[in-house]
Parts: structure tokens; C-alpha cells; sequence
């Protein structure tokens, strides 16, 4: 099943085919900032929810659906998924839309994928493994940016420099320094502090610890992102140590492993991280961001508050956006 959705939804052919998708609602996230600005600052993180809901569910469902009623009610959850396979399945009696409008197989949605295997229980936890995720990334990448500002100012010229009136997806691979912002952030802050639990296949002794054959191990990649012995100044923000670094998130080098790795590691990793860059690309290119009241960098309060194994913001993030008038520096 994980394969068929590495290869039906989350390959690099389908992350590209959900584009116009993505385009659509990173449009709606800019206006929607625009907006709600205001001089006592806007709730960054329930805007970026609804983005990132939208570009998973368009995905995953065909349309987007409302995020809390997913997240927090299984009942309200059951019954807006049978909606949508109802809707489908509807479409495909009436021999409308089984495959896309517009005969391209390659705008069919995950429920299309999954009727077409007769496989329609992963909708849900691929939806909930794919929202909060990259919600929280971005929300963490603009707090650290906003603590540390000379960051903020080279990823923001730097997406300034390669875009002219509008951000795209092509241009995206060229925000280096952005992508470093990103690790950073990843590193500091992982979505997932322990990854799924493995079960040891064989005796092994770790850091002095026997560990019998057949245990739980649960690996806390939050606290090998902060190890002194792996990172130089392991609690400080500093995107540089990316820079000209081969140190990726693939899964190869264990000092950095915000997806996990092996057999279970994240297949979402294409998705997620173009979901993430196309949205923080557009708060960089469109916007200048204030802290409200006068604050301070340094008295941006980024407490971590760990729950339902998420690391969460203890402070929501409060920023004024200031819209910025394109074609200016
Ligand atoms: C910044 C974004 C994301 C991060 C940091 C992230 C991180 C992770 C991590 C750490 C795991 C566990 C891996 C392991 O134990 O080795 C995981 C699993 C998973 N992720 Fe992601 N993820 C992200 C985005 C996504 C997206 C966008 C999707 C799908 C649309 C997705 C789908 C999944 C699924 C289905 C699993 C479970 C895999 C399994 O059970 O074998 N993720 N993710």
C-alpha cells in the first residue's frame, strides 16, 4: 500500500501534476494575508493550515475540506470521507469525471487512484500525516527568521532576485538559501520528534545500554538534530551550515533525519517540501514581516511545547505583514 502511494500520489510525475493546485492556493494564501494584515498582527498558523489542507486534500480528494472537523472529530471525519468517495464513485456511474475533465490521467486525484485499486482506507492517514507537518515547518521557519533577522533579509532578497512579478514552482530550486532555511528549521524543530517505532531484530548494546532482541526503539531525531557531537553550536539558527554541505534529508546521513529513514521513512518528502518552499517563497517575495507591539527579535518567545508527539509553538506566531509593492527592492 505504501508503495502503490509513493508511486500513485507521491511520485515526482504526480507531485508535479498537482502544479496548477498548488499555484491556485498559494495565490489565496497571499490574498488572504492581505487581507487579515492589521496592525495588531495577523495568526500566522490557521492561515497556513488552510493552505496546506487545500493543496493536500485538492491531492488527495479533488477538493478541499475543512480542516478542523477532520483533524479534531473521527466521527465528523468518517462521514465527510464517505461524502467525497460517494461523490466519486457518483462521478464515475455518470462516466463524467473517473479520470480527469480533460482525459489527462495525471489530474486524477488519490481517491480516483485508490477506487481504481479498490483501496480507499490510507485517504485519512495520508491527509493527517501531510497538513500539520509542513504547517508547522513553515510557521517555524518565519519564527526563526523573524529571531534572527539577517537570515530574513538574505532568504527574502534572495527570492526577490529570482522572481520578478510572481513567485513560480520552476524558480523554486534556484532559493538556495532558502532550502538552507528550511534544513535549519527541520533540523531545530522536526514535525515528527521520534519516528514510528521500530522493533530491534537482534541483541545490541547502545551507549552502554543492553538492548534485548524484540524491543520498542524509538528514535528522537529532535534530540540528534541538537547533539554537540554532530552540530557545531547545535542550538543556534544558522541556515549557513547548509550551505556548500552535502548533508541532506533523504535518509543517508543519520545526524540529520526529519523524514525518518529505511522502510518507513516519509514518502511525502517531494510533496511536503514543495508545499513548504512555495509557501514561504510567497511570504518572502510579497511580504515584510514586523513584530507587533515593538517587540524585540531577541524577545520572540519560541518555546517548544511538546504533545500528541508534535512539537508545537508554545506562543502562537502574531507577525504584521507589510504587502510590498512588486518591482520594489
Ligand atoms: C515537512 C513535511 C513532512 C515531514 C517533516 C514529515 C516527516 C515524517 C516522518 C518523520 C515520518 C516517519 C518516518 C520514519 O519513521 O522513518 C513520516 C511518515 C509519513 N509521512 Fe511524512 N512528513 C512530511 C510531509 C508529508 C506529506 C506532505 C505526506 C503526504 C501527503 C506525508 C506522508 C507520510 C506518510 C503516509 C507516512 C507514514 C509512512 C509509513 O507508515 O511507512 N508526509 N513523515
Amino acid at each position: 500500500m505504501r508503495k502503490l502511494c509513493v508511486v500513485e500520489l507521491l511520485s515526482a510525475r504526480r507531485v508535479l501534476s498537482f502544479r496548477p493546485h498548488r499555484m491556485e492556493e498559494a495565490s489565496k494564501l497571499v490574498a488572504a494575508i492581505s487581507r487579515s494584515s492589521s496592525h495588531e498582527g495577523v495568526r500566522l498558523k490557521p492561515i497556513l493550515g488552510t493552505f496546506a489542507n487545500a493543496v493536500v486534500c485538492r491531492a488527495a480528494f479533488g477538493k478541499p475540506l475543512k480542516l478542523v472537523a477532520l483533524l479534531d472529530d473521527a466521527m465528523v471525519t468518517d462521514s465527510l470521507l464517505d461524502e467525497v468517495i460517494n461523490d466519486h464513485m457518483a462521478k464515475r456511474r455518470t462516466n463524467s469525471t473517473a479520470k480527469a475533465t480533460d482525459g489527462d490521467q495525471t489530474t486524477e486525484d488519490l481517491v480516483d487512484v485508490l477506487l481504481n485499486l479498490q483501496k480507499n482506507m490510507y485517504v485519512q492517514d495520508m491527509f493527517l500525516a501531510g497538513t500539520d507537518t509542513t504547517t508547522r515547518t513553515i510557521e517555524w521557519a518565519m519564527a526563526e527568521m523573524m529571531k534572527n533577522p539577517s537570515a530574513m533579509q538574505k532568504a527574502q532578497t534572495e527570492a526577490r532576485s529570482v522572481f520578478s512579478d510572481n513567485v513560480t514552482e520552476e524558480g523554486l530550486h534556484e532559493l538556495e538559501y532558502l532550502d538552507a532555511v528550511i534544513k535549519e528549521t527541520l533540523r531545530l524543530h522536526p514535525p515528527g520528534p521520534f519516528l514510528i517505532p521500530r522493533e530491534s531484530r537482534e541483541e545490541a548494546n547502545v551507549g552502554g545500554f543492553d538492548i534485548p532482541v524484540r524491543s520498542q526503539v524509538l528514535v528522537n531525531v529532535w534530540a540528534i538534530g541538537r547533539d554537540p557531537r554532530y552540530w557545531n553550536e547545535a542550538d543556534k539558527f544558522s541556515p549557513e551550515r547548509f550551505l556548500n554541505s552535502t548533508t541532506d534529508y533523504r535518509g543517508a546521513h543519520f545526524q540529520f533525519l526529519p523524514f525518518g529513514a529505511g522502510r518507513r521513512m516519509c514518502p511525502g518528502i517531494q510533496f511536503g517540501m514543495v508545499v513548504v518552499q512555495l509557501a514561504l517563497a510567497n511570504l518572502l517575495f510579497h511580504f515584510d514581516w514586523k513584530l507587533p507591539n515593538e517587540m524585540k527579535p531577541e524577545d520572540l518567545d519560541l518555546t517548544e511545547e511538546f504533545s500528541d508527539n508534535a512539537l508545537k509553538m508554545r506562543e502562537t506566531l502574531l507577525l504584521i505583514p507589510v504587502a510590498r509593492r512588486i518591482g520594489s527592492p
